[in-house]
């Protein structure tokens, strides 16, 4: 469960928030296959809730109503076709898959919802399932509320229902087999695995059952006997009784301190310095480079709640988002996902995606110089992230090498002989040769720009034929940093 299943090479997952199923699809033929991204990470396809107080904000999606593949991304055949056209050009698809509980105890009854199914909240009754009052925890709960109220009462965080969402009775068979039943659907249609939303609140006893029931991946696209690619979301930031460790054995998990910790670091907040991270990951104290799926944000945090406080960066905070993704990526700790996301009103961190009138998510405008526009960041699309996944992809399998520092916020360090990278985060200049470990030769830098035939965009970089090279990072440029590899070099 531990295997992305990448094609080609190709080693980020993009997590394109809210996008619709159809622009997902044109995304992966025309940007994310020839670019060489590795796949994406859909939102939840399930039926949900419809809220409109505050207007259709972007956690109604968190409350399933139905298994119907049918939301504000799309129905089922735009999904089937879009699995179909991001499969046939290798990149694959993880699904948002939202196991834990339905809608909120107090989300009435009706048919207001993505599909106009009808249930209802107060009976615990989700007919097109169907689910009833004898799917969910209500009795095995111990809580006054019926809530959690004690994040350190381990039965507590997972039959209680979080933040009053109706928590389903997961270790109940005929549970399992709807839920697993719901997976298998997607299975079949080609997806390559999931990431599993709010696995804190799960007893892994139970997810390693329904796991268990998962078909092989389609081998119309993957080997006969793959098995799903699982990353489990699991905010563990330390001090509470449930441990990101216990998950380890379903799967890959969720690292909430790397997107912490890297903030701090390029915020240069709490004493924390660049030069400090010569033994970034495990050192660091994050779990095992093979159980940890990494990020800098995500589509909680980046609204300053959730695993990370104030110190995660995003795309608001851009100069310096720039450095820790590319860090990331140049890093080979973890499997590393890029965030992708919609502007919001900051003193509103509900809102939606980019929408019309009537509450449809807008079109995924992409303009002339392969930005997005209308609201949408795409974070994937910048050409120093984009780069940086190329970059990943290039020097995959070679070991972190030929580390320097200046003993505060100027690092460098390599990728064996296939790629090296220099960051400046110091309020001066950095002027100094260091060893990269590549071969001699004339290398364009992907920050600043691209190899484009027998030219550098960018800056150009000599390596001699010791494997020395002299970097000039002035603290005022618009990105203070050099990256060169092996497909890089004229
Ligand atoms: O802010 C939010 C939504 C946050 C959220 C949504 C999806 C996620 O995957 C996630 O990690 C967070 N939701 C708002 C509004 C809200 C939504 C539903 C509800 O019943 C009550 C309120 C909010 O204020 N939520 C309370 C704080 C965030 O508490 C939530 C957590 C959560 C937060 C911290 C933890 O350590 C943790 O283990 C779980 O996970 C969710 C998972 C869901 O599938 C759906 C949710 O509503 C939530 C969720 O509310
Ligand atoms: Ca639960």
């Amino acid at each position: 469960f531990n295997n992305p299943h990448a094609k080609h090479g190709r080693q980020a997952i993009v997590h394109l928030f809210e996008w619709k199923w159809n622009d997902i699809a044109a995304e992966c033929e025309r940007f994310l296959a020839p670019k060489g991204y590795a796949g994406v990470q859909i939102s939840p396809p399930t039926e949900s809730i419809l809220l409109t107080s505050p207007w259709r904000p972007w956690w109604e999606r968190y409350q399933p109503i139905s298994y119907n593949l049918c939301s504000r991304s799309g129905n089922e055949s735009e999904l089937r076709d879009m699995i179909t056209r991001c499969n046939n050009v290798g990149v694959n698809i993880y699904v948002d898959a939202v196991i834990n509980h339905m809608c909120g105890a107090g989300g009435g009854e009706g048919t207001h919802s993505t599909c106009g199914t009808y249930f209802s909240a107060k009976n615990r009754d989700f007919p097109s399932i169907p689910f009833s009052g004898f799917d969910f925890n209500e009795g095995k709960c111990k809580s006054a509320s019926g809530d959690i109220e004690n994040y350190n009462d381990i039965n507590q965080v997972r039959d209680c229902r979080l933040v009053s969402l109706l928590d389903l009775a997961l270790e109940k068979d005929y549970v399992r087999g709807k839920v697993a039943d719901y997976m298998n659907n997607l299975i079949d249609m080609g997806v390559a695995g999931f990431r599993v939303d709010a696995s804190k609140h799960m007893w892994p006893g139970d997810l390693t059952v329904i796991y268990g029931s998962l078909h092989n991946l389609n081998t119309r696209w993957f080997n006969g006997g793959a098995r799903p690619f699982m990353f489990q979301e699991v905010i563990d930031m330390g001090g509470e009784a449930i441990q990101a460790s216990d998950y380890f054995p379903l799967g890959r998990v969720t690292e909430f301190k790397y997107g912490a910790k890297i903030g701090n670091v390029f915020r240069k907040w709490n004493g924390e310095k660049l030069s400090y991270t010569k033994n970034w990951g495990e050192g660091w104290g994050f779990m095992p480079d093979g159980n940890a799926l990494v990020f800098i944000d995500n589509h909680d945090n980046q609204r300053g709640h959730g695993g990370g406080g104030s110190a995660i960066l995003t795309f608001w905070d851009a100069r310096i988002y720039k450095m820790a993704v590319a860090y990331m990526l140049a890093h080979p700790y973890g499997v590393a996902r890029v965030m992708s996301s919609f502007r919001w009103n900051r003193a509103d961190d509900w809102q939606g995606p980019p929408s019309h009138e009537d509450g449809s998510t807008k079109d995924v405008q992409v303009n002339a110089d392969d930005t997005c526009g209308d609201g949408w960041v795409c974070e994937h699309r910048w050409r120093q992230i984009t780069n940086m996944a190329t970059f990943r992809n290039v020097v995959d399998g070679q070991p972190h090498s030929n580390w320097w520092d200046n003993g505060n916020n100027q690092v460098a360090f390599g990728r064996g002989n296939r790629g090296f990278i220099v960051f400046n985060n110091d309020d001066w200049h950095l002027d100094v040769t260091l060893n990269t470990g590549m071969p001699g030769g004339t290398y364009c830098d992907v920050i600043s720009g691209q190899r484009d035939g027998e030219r550098c965009t960018g800056k150009t970089i000599n390596v001699g034929d010791d494997g020395r090279a002299h970097f000039k990072i002035s603290n005022t440029e618009e990105d203070p940093m050099v990256a060169i590899h092996a497909d890089s070099k004229l």
